[in-house]
């Protein structure tokens, strides 16, 4: 790690990169999102419980072993892969993005269940949060931290649908980023946001 990559809270720079851990490192996280969903809807014995946590506890040794720091991860900067190959966000492909705004597409699964096979709303924010920072971050050319983001939530999210997210910049002014975003079940209206970014200086901590 570098001064220069650890400058700010956040990378002052960003960092992307389309072949950090392989090229089946998107399989694994793909595998990794499908095991989180596996245990959000299991009912498992006492038995399978006890195989699991052995078994987990080989796999957790394995990735221990290989830990990095977060400037030189993959997970966040894998830019081909749903959501930069990150586990955190809900998985999403970019089909459009500049510096006016982008499109996406999303789809929430088992493990964002909120309740009644709805959406969890704070996956919906976290995905609303992440897609508006890439638009600040677009439009400025330069990392972008949230001030502040309000999420209105208008008809229920569905699982295992897919879902369109488009972004709009609304307006620069100066290291102010103002953005707004909706987030659609085909024609109806699931949630909407609008927020602003802050386009970090140089060092800011
Ligand atoms: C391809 C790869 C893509 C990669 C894409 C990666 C996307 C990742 C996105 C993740 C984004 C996050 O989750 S970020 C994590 C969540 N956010 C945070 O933790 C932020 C915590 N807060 C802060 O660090 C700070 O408050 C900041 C940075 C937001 C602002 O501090 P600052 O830099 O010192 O600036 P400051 O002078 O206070 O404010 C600058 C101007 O903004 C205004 N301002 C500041 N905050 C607010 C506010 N809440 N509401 C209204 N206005 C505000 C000020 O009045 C001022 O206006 P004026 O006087 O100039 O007119």
């Amino acid at each position: 790690m570098t001064d220069e990559q650890h400058e700010g809270g956040f990378r002052t720079d960003m960092a992307i990169s389309v072949d950090k851990g392989g090229p089946r490192y998107g399989e694994f996280v793909e595998s990794a999102r499908l095991f989180m969903d596996r245990v959000r809807a299991a009912m498992p014995t006492e038995e399978l419980v006890d195989d699991l946590i052995d078994e987990l506890a080989t796999i957790n040794a394995k990735l221990e072993a290989v830990a990095i720091d977060e400037w030189n991860s993959p997970s966040g900067t894998r830019i081909d892969l749903p959501a930069r190959g990150n586990i955190t966000l809900p998985p999403y492909l970019v089909n459009r993005a500049d510096a006016t705004g982008v499109d996406a597409t999303l789809r929430f699964t088992r493990f964002h269940l909120g309740g009644n096979n709805a959406a969890h709303g704070g996956y919906i924010g976290t995905a609303f949060d992440d897609l508006l920072g890439m638009t600040g971050a677009l439009a400025t050319g330069k990392v972008t931290r949230t001030a502040y983001l309000t999420v209105n939530y208008r008809s229920i999210t569905p699982l295992y649908t897919d879902l369109s997210v488009t972004t709009q910049v609304t307006k620069v002014d100066g290291r102010k980023i103002f953005v707004a975003a909706q987030m659609r079940d085909g024609d109806r209206l699931c949630a909407e946001a609008d927020g602003l970014f802050i386009a970090l200086n140089p060092g800011q901590p």
